[in-house]
C-alpha cells in the first residue's frame, strides 16, 4: 500500500505475457509499492488464456492490442484508488514480453498527442491499430519467413553473427515479414511498429517511443555491433520497414516526458521523464543486478536463463543481445517455452492443482528419482525444437507414464537438466563461485528452487521482488535520470538489497552423481556425453534421437570468424548437431 509521508521514487512496469505488474522503489532503493493486473483473471472479456490466443494451426499464437490498453487504465486507477502519490514520481521506464510486436494504423501518433484526461485510454485508441490482435513471442507460425531472411542474408550463421541469433519464428522481423505477405493491406495502412515494450513507453509518451538496442536485439533485423537496423534484413522482411521502425536508441536513454494525459488524470509531476522501456528478459538483468560469472534463472511464463558477455559470439542456438546497462557488452539469452504454463499441467494432472501439493511431491522423492528421467514439451520448444512427453526408467526405456510423485520430479528435474546442458552448450561452466539467480512466479516455490541447486551444484539466490523485471525498470529509471551512459548502473543501484540465499546443493549431490549411472545425465559433470552413452547403449534409434535433442540441442557449433575472441563465459564448446526434427504440430495450452 502507499504510504502517506511523501516519497520520491520511480515507477517498474512488466508487460508481461500473463499480466501488467508496476512497482515503485524509492531514492534508497527500497520497493514500496506493487501492484498487477491479470489478463486472463481481471479481463475475461478478451478471452485469453494465459494472455494470449491460440489459434486453430496450433502455431499462431496472438493477444489484443486493446487488452494491454485497458490494463494499463485498470492499473492506473487501481494505484488512483489505493492513494498512491503520483507528484512524487521522478521517472518511469518498463519491460515488456519480448518480440511481440504492435502495428500503429495511420493517425495514431495524432490520436496519442491529443489525448483527453476525460476518458481512459482503451476508449480513446480503440480505431489506432491496423492489426488488432498482435502476434507474440509464443507465435511459431513463420517457418518459411525465417527461411527466407536466412537465405537473404548468407545462410543460419551469418545471420546470427549479424544480429545475435540464427532466424527464429518468434523473431519480430519474420513476423512482420508474414504480416507483409498474408495481409499487405493492413502492413500498408500501418505507420509506426513497435515492440510490446516500446509501445508501453509509447502509451506513456503520447507519442511513438524508439525500440531500445537491447530489446531491438531480439527481431533478427538489429545489427548487435554496429546498433543500426541491417539493410540486409529490412530488404528481406518488407518494404520501407526503417521508417516504420525509427531509429533505435541506447537502452538508458530518456526517452522524453510524461503525456500531459498522465499529468492532468492521475498527477504525475510534468517533468516525470519515461527512460526507454526495453524487453522483460534484458529488465531483470537489471533488476538482479547480474554480475560477470553469475548465472540467472527466470521462472516465469517462459523459462529464460541468461548471462553477462563482454563479447557477442552468436551461435546457431541461443540469443545474443544487446546488454540493457552497458552499451559496450552483450548478454546471452537461451528461452524454454515448456515453462510454468507446462509446470501448471503436471500440477493439474498430478498435484490436486495444488502448488503444495506439487511441493510434496518434490519433498517426497528423491534427488534423480530413482534413474527415471522426463521431459515435456506440451508444445513445440525453442530450445530446442521438439514437442511431446519423453519419460524413460532406470533400464533407460521409453515409458508412458510415471506414478504421480514421480513425474512431478522427472519434470523439474528434466527442465533444469536441459537448462544446464544449454548453457554449457554456450561454452557457460559452472564453477565454485558461481551463483544461480532465481526470479519469476515459480522462484516463489522452495522447492523447484532446491532442484535448481541440485541440478546445477550451486547456490540459488532470489531478490526480495519476485518481479525483477519490474524491479529492474524502476532501477533503469534511475539510471536514466542519473545520466545514463554517463553514469555506471552499479553506482546508481548500490543501495539496492543484496539477493538472498534460497537453496544450496543437498548433501550427497555431487555423491549421487559419483554413485550411480542414470543420475549422471541429471546432475553431473560432462552431461551431454553420458547422456548420449547411456542412450546409445540400450535406447531404440527414434528415442535415442529424442534423447539427443533433449539434451543436445541443436549444437552450438561454430563460432563467427569475425567475433572470435574473449568471453566471459568461457570458450564456446563445439557440440555434435544432432539435427532438427521438422516443425510439428503445435498444441493448445489447456
Ligand atoms: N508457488 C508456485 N510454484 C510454482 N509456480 C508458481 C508458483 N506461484 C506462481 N507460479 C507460476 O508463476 C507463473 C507466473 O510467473 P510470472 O513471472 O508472474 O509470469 P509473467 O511475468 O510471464 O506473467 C504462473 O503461471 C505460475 O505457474
Ligand atoms: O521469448 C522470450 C525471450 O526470448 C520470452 O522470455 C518472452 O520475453 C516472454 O517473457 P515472460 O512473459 O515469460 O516473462
Amino acid at each position: 500500500m502507499a504510504e502517506s509521508a511523501p516519497r520520491r521514487c520511480c515507477l517498474g512496469w512488466d508487460f508481461s505475457t500473463q499480466q501488467v505488474k508496476v512497482v515503485a522503489v524509492d531514492a534508497e532503493m527500497n520497493v514500496f509499492y506493487e501492484e498487477s493486473v491479470h489478463f486472463d483473471r481481471d479481463l475475461p472479456e478478451f478471452g485469453t488464456r494465459g494472455g494470449v490466443h491460440v489459434h486453430k494451426d496450433g502455431l499462431t499464437v496472438t493477444s489484443p492490442v486493446l487488452m494491454w490498453v485497458q490494463a494499463l487504465d485498470i492499473i492506473l486507477e487501481k494505484m488512483k484508488a489505493s492513494g498512491f502519490d503520483f507528484s512524487q514520481v521522478l521517472a518511469l521506464s518498463g519491460a515488456g514480453q519480448q518480440h511481440g510486436s504492435i502495428y500503429w494504423q495511420a493517425g495514431a501518433q495524432q490520436a496519442l498527442k491529443s489525448l483527453s484526461p476525460d476518458l481512459p485510454l482503451h476508449q480513446q485508441l480503440q480505431a489506432c491499430f491496423s492489426i488488432n490482435d498482435c502476434p507474440v513471442w509464443m507465435d511459431s507460425s513463420t517457418t518459411a519467413q525465417c527461411r527466407q531472411l536466412e537465405a537473404a542474408v548468407g545462410g543460419a550463421q551469418a545471420l546470427s553473427c549479424l544480429t545475435g541469433s540464427r532466424a527464429y519464428e518468434r523473431f519480430t522481423g519474420n513476423q512482420i515479414a508474414k504480416i507483409y505477405q498474408q495481409n499487405p493491406k493492413a502492413y500498408s495502412h500501418t505507420e509506426r511498429i513497435s515492440l510490446v515494450s516500446s509501445f508501453a513507453a509509447s502509451l506513456f509518451l503520447g507519442s511513438y517511443s524508439p525500440i531500445d538496442y537491447s530489446d531491438g536485439s531480439g527481431m533478427n533485423l538489429l545489427h548487435i555491433q554496429d546498433k543500426v537496423w541491417s539493410q540486409a534484413c529490412l530488404g528481406s522482411c518488407a518494404p520501407h520497414l526503417e521508417e516504420k521502425l525509427g531509429p533505435p536508441v541506447p537502452s538508458c536513454s530518456v526517452v522524453g516526458a510524461i503525456s500531459s494525459f498522465y499529468v492532468q488524470r492521475y498527477g504525475f509531476p510534468p517533468g516525470c521523464k519515461v527512460v526507454a522501456f526495453t524487453g522483460d528478459n534484458p529488465a531483470s538483468l537489471a533488476g538482479m543486478r547480474l554480475e560477470e560469472g553469475d548465472i540467472a534463472v527466470s521462472l516465469g511464463t517462459s523459462d529464460t536463463l541468461f548471462l553477462w558477455l563482454q563479447e557477442p559470439m552468436p551461435a546457431l542456438e541461443g540469443h545474443i543481445f544487446c546488454n540493457p546497462v552497458d552499451p559496450q557488452h552483450y548478454m546471452a539469452l537461451l528461452c524454454f517455452k515448456n515453462g510454468s504454463l507446462m509446470r501448471e499441467k503436471i500440477r493439474d494432472e498430478f498435484a490436486s492443482c495444488s502448488w503444495s501439493e506439487f511441493s510434496k511431491a518434490l519433498q517426497s522423492t528423491e534427488m534423480g528419482n530413482g534413474g527415471n528421467l522426463g521431459f515435456y514439451f506440451d508444445v513445440m520448444e525453442i530450445t530446442p525444437e521438439i514437442i511431446g512427453r519423453h519419460r524413460f526408467n532406470t533400464e533407460k526405456r521409453k515409458v508412458s507414464a510415471f506414478p504421480g510423485d514421480m513425474e512431478v520430479r522427472a519434470l523439474i528435474e528434466g527442465q533444469f537438466m536441459a537448462k544446464r546442458i544449454h548453457a554449457e552448450g554456450l561454452g557457460y561452466r559452472v564453477m565454485s563461485k558461481t551463483k544461480i539467480l532465481a526470479t519469476g512466479g515459480a522462484s516463489h516455490n522452495r522447492d523447484i528452487l532446491q532442484v535448481l541447486a541440485d541440478v546445477f551444484g550451486a547456490p540459488v539466490y532470489v531478490i526480495d521482488t519476485a518481479n525483477s523485471a519490474c524491479l529492474g525498470s524502476a532501477y533503469r529509471a534511475f539510471h536514466g535520470l542519473a545520466g545514463g551512459t554517463d553514469v555506471p548502473f552499479s553506482e546508481v543501484v548500490k543501495l539496492a538489497p543484496n539477493p538472498r540465499l534460497a537453496a544450496t546443493p543437498s548433501p550427497g549431490a555431487s555423491q549421487s552423481v559419483r554413485s550411480t549411472d542414470i543420475t549422471e545425465p541429471v546432475l553431473g559433470e560432462k552431461t551431454q556425453f553420458k547422456a548420449e552413452k547411456l542412450a546409445e547403449k540400450s535406447t531404440p534409434a527414434e528415442e535415442l534421437r529424442c534423447v539427443r535433442l533433449c539434451v543436445a540441442g541443436q549444437g552450438g557449433g561454430k563460432v563467427c570468424e569475425s567475433l572470435k575472441g574473449g568471453n566471459s563465459a568461457g570458450d564456446l564448446a563445439e557440440l555434435n548437431s544432432p539435427g532438427l526434427p521438422g516443425p510439428g504440430e503445435g498444441q493448445e495450452f489447456t
